[in-house]
């Protein structure tokens, strides 16, 4: 059998797990692919200690595999927007079969990459870059075919459910954490993707477009990153009989798809409530099926080579049956006829229900002053915690709303703020129960 040429770029986290994993399980890998899979060529500009090249092809020109006429897979590990792009076009012109973990370039330049794609009968395959090593691109686009999906919820980055439960179990500091996350290879080259929800983002606009067929928009998604959540804010919620963590969350709606990344008070007894951890988890909602669960490690060096083997696997079985890719690569058929233009819904028209933390004066009417500027917006309280005041001192208020318009939520607390009573910015954290029927 003649074997599929792999062109691995980039040997850094994911390079080296992907390039030591391909080594040690090739046995079964080729049991699998029914030929063997070899590395034809590794590209990398700082060598790995984890990896013996002894006796393959090397370069430092990244290029070089795109154009390499030996080379059937090209695997792009190196990162970031631009270099990738060219690299993934041009490897495509030149009728390779891609892997990528880069969500980044997925989620901003996946549209075109796919055309591209389209045109040359190539494979381009993404399974690393949502939820590292969890095979939840293949589940949503393969096992969950039938279903119609109504929203698809997670914690889609490592590092930062990382930093939320070392800070919230240890009592840590934030940059502590972080520092840590990078040193086990877990963050982004710019950890602020991390930490402002924008990887999270990337993923969600990923599988937003494979749960309901839509376009990938990630210029649409609204991010909100976990840097403003205090401790304070961690403890009241336990208080309340909720776990904060950072979701991604889109839903289908008869406006249209919500598409959202922001810290989340969710029920303690979900499952999602107890994934902790550089761990990921993805829950989503079939008609059919009903609520499933996807869970494992979302960063790592071979929990994330674990995916880049598999799409790998699966270019080696494609070309093995010598047809055109037989699951297209946003799981809807053809490139743009059969995707849908549900529109996504701008932040202010999504519903939810709130936890607001407001720093007041303890003066009598302050409180009836807040209730009632909630209760002419419409929206009403679930449950109401005041701290004792100290003399002189402000009070912490904690409330807990019923679901209610973003946009609603945005004009009470801006009248919150104005109150002479109240100091400094209302802290909000949005709620999701995650009922099966929502
Ligand atoms: N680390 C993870 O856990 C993880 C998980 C899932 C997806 N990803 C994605 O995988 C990709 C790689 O991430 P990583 O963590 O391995 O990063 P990394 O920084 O550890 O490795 C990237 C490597 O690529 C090399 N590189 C960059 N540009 C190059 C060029 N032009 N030519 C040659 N080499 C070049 C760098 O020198 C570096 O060694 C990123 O897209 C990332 O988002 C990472
Ligand atoms: N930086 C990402 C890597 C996995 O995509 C994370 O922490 O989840
Ligand atoms: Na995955």
């Amino acid at each position: 059998m003649k074997p599929v040429r792999v062109g691995i770029c980039g040997l850094g986290t994911v390079g080296g797990g992907t390039f030591n994993v391909l080594t040690r399980n090739a046995d079964d890998i080729a049991r699998r692919a029914g030929r063997p899979i070899v590395i034809e060529q590794v590209a990398y500009r700082t060598p790995n200690p984890e990896c013996d090249l002894t006796g393959l092809k090397t370069t430092a020109d990244v290029f070089e595999v795109a154009t390499n006429p030996d080379v059937d897979v090209l695997v792009e590990l190196i990162g970031g927007y631009d270099v990738a792009r060219e690299l993934v076009l041009t490897a495509i012109e030149h009728g390779k079969h891609v892997v990528t973990a880069n969500k980044a370039l997925i989620a901003v330049h996946g549209n075109e990459i796919f055309e591209a794609a389209h045109a040359k009968g190539v494979i381009v395959a993404f399974e690393a870059a949502v939820a590292g090593g969890i095979p939840v691109i293949k589940s949503l686009r393969e096992g969950l075919g039938a279903n119609r999906i109504e929203w698809v919820a997670g914690i889609i980055n490592g590092t930062g459910n990382y930093i939320l439960t070392h800070m919230r179990d240890e009592g840590r500091a934030f940059e502590d954490v972080l520092a840590e996350a990078q040193a086990l290879g877990y963050a982004e080259a710019d950890p602020t993707f991390d930490v402002e929800g924008i990887d999270a983002a990337h993923k969600l606009t990923i599988l937003a477009s494979i749960a309901y067929g839509v376009p990938l928009q990630f210029e649409k998604a609204y991010t909100e990153g976990i840097s403003r959540v205090t401790a304070e804010d961690v403890e009241q919620a336990d208080n309340l009989g909720y776990v904060i963590k950072h979701l991604g969350i889109s839903k289908r709606t008869d406006l249209g798809l919500e598409l959202r990344v922001h810290p989340t008070l969710i029920p303690k007894e979900r499952l999602l409530a107890n994934v902790h951890g550089v761990k990921n988890a993805i829950a989503v909602m079939g008609d059919a099926v009903g609520p499933t669960l996807y869970y494992g490690a979302g960063a790592g060096a071979e929990p994330t080579a674990s995916s880049v083997v598999a799409d790998i696997l699966d270019v080696a079985r494609d070309i093995a049956t010598d047809h055109h890719y037989r699951v297209p690569y946003l799981a809807f058929s053809g490139i743009s006829e059969d995707v849908s233009q549900l529109p996504i819904m701008p932040m202010e028209e999504i519903h939810s229900a709130y936890y607001l933390r407001l720093l007041a004066v303890d003066r009598p009417g302050v409180l009836a002053r807040v209730a009632t500027i909630l209760s002419e917006q419409g929206i009403s309280i679930e449950a109401l915690i005041q701290k004792e005041a100290t003399e002189g001192e402000l009070v912490p208020i904690i409330l807990m709303t019923h679901r209610t318009v973003e946009k609603q939520m945005n004009e009470a607390i801006r009248q919150i703020e104005a109150m002479a009573d109240i100091a400094g910015p209302v802290t909000r954290i949005r709620v999701e129960s995650l009922d099966e029927q929502e």
